[in-house]
């Protein structure tokens, strides 16, 4: 028998002073201590009601709506109260010392809400993954993409996948069991490796996808690269539609790198503006430059910016980079076919050209759908596959049904069917407190 769970509580709803703040109560004693906050008995389930809520030494600490949810009908699927306070600091502390005296409760840890949630089989691993997603959510991309994976959307792939691969496994269990008996016919194994192997390419598109889940997560990177004085400043500046970066006549302006976050049409776009590309004898402008090598490597999107008609030598890029060649001040010059977009970051002529094209290339990337969000899950879903590789190839009927089932095992793991008690700690602990 497990010993009954503390009853744990906290401030759920955000920063302070608010309109309303939501404190939330979870356990076998969430009950008894709104009775005694209230000094009345309990309402009925899922109904709210105004009451005074009471201190011990009977001083009144604010009048709230209350509400109550009976096991397992909450999202904890323990009993769970909650207090919509007035959301001043003061009111909240009051409360929450109130709670902090009563026996058997005490305060939540970050993430133990939702932890009890999957403890109790309200949420499965993914799910809980995707609310820490969805709570942190900015762009409206990432909302979309934690809601795939929070309310099922994610899990039901990979269970349908696990299914199916207990189902071919079962088959040719059956077909060994019949081994002895000439008249069992060997096209149920046949039948059953065409599934394994849709699965397999079905999986294998799936993985492929994991950079687009990156993209939308931690954002799609774009370095502005270019000679000093070709408006890379004035260009970030015209993106973000503000003033970060300095922009002067001075050649060799910006020398380390200046990064701004956009939500270009709801995906999050990470630009960043290097120091101009040149021979220096300045230590900090060679360091400069050396970031901003280091910038290229790691964006998904380089533009190249340069004065149209500027006969400036173009640096060597790594072939396997994605390019923009844009030419820039179209506002002093003709428009020119030797770049891919010119634009003015002075008059905006071509910037909303230039929006397009980058929504357009992040839109190519991911369209919707479930993708792999964790290196967790990209690692659980890569070992999946190297197991139905293994079974296609095993000749032994013995061997391929013990291979199909380390993947089904893969692929529990991932949705938490399957042995996690280690990782729990880890994946709740990111939450915030309350959640
Ligand atoms: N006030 C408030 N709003 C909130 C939450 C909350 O805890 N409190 N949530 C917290 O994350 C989210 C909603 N999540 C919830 C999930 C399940 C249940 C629940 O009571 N489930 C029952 C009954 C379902 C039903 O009414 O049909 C159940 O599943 O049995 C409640 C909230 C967002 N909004
Ligand atoms: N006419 C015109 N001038 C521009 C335009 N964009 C930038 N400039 C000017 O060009 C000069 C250099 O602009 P910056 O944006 O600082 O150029 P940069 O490439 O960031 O330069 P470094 O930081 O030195 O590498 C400034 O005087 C800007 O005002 C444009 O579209 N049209």
């Amino acid at each position: 028998m497990k010993p009954p769970a503390d009853t744990i509580f906290a401030l759920s709803s955000g920063a302070l002073p608010a309109g309303v703040a939501v404190v939330r109560l979870s356990g076998p004693r969430a009950f008894r201590a709104l009775e005694a906050l209230t000094q009345k008995p309990l309402l009925e389930a899922r109904q709210a009601a105004l009451r005074k809520i009471v201190g011990r030494s009977g001083l009144m600490l604010d009048k709230a709506l209350v509400l109550t949810f009976q096991a397992p009908h909450s999202f904890t699927g323990e009993d769970v109260v909650e207090l919509h306070l007035h959301g001043s600091r003061a009111v909240v502390h009051a409360v929450l010392g109130e709670l902090g005296e009563m026996i058997g409760l005490r305060q939540a840890e970050a993430g133990e809400f939702s932890r009890r949630a999957f403890e109790n089989g309200r949420l499965d691993l993914i799910e809980a993954e995707g609310l820490a997603e969805l709570i942190s959510a900015e762009t409206e991309m990432q909302r979309r993409l934690a809601v795939e994976q929070s309310f099922g959307g994610q899990s039901a792939l990979y269970e349908g996948w696990a299914q199916r691969l207990t189902y071919a496994r079962a088959m040719i269990e059956a077909e060994l069991d019949f081994a002895d008996e000439d008249d069992v016919p060997g096209s149920v194994a046949d039948k059953m490796v065409q599934d394994i192997r849709k699965l397999q390419d079905e999986l294998g598109r799936h993985l492929t996808y994991a950079r687009a889940g990156e993209i939308i997560r931690d954002g799609y990177k774009i370095a502005i690269i270019g000679a000093p004085n070709a408006g890379k400043s004035s260009l970030l500046n015209a993106l973000a539609s503000r003033d970060i970066a300095i922009v002067t006549e001075v050649a060799g302006t910006t020398r380390d790198i200046i990064h701004v976050d956009l939500d270009l049409d709801g995906y999050l776009v990470k630009l960043f503006d290097t120091a101009g590309l040149r021979d220096s004898e300045d230590l900090v402008e060679q360091e400069g430059i050396r970031r901003a090598w280091m910038a290229i490597e790691e964006a998904d999107l380089v533009i190249h910016l340069e004065e149209i008609d500027s006969r400036a030598e173009r640096p060597e890029l790594p072939r396997h980079k994605e390019i923009l060649w844009v030419g820039s001040k179209s506002d002093l010059h003709q428009t020119s076919l030797n770049y891919d977009l010119c634009l003015s970051a002075k008059t905006g002529e071509g910037i909303p050209g230039l929006r397009a094209f980058i929504v357009e290339k992040i839109q190519g990337v991911w369209a919707g759908g479930s993708v792999p969000t964790r290196q967790r899950q990209l690692d659980l879903l890569k070992i999946a596959s190297n197991s139905i590789r293994d079974a296609l190839n095993a000749r032994e009927l013995e061997f391929r049904a013990e291979h199909l089932r380390s993947a089904a095992a893969a692929l529990g793991r991932i949705t938490g069917r399957v042995d996690v008690e280690q990782l729990l700690d880890v994946i709740f602990s990111q939450f915030c407190i309350g959640k």
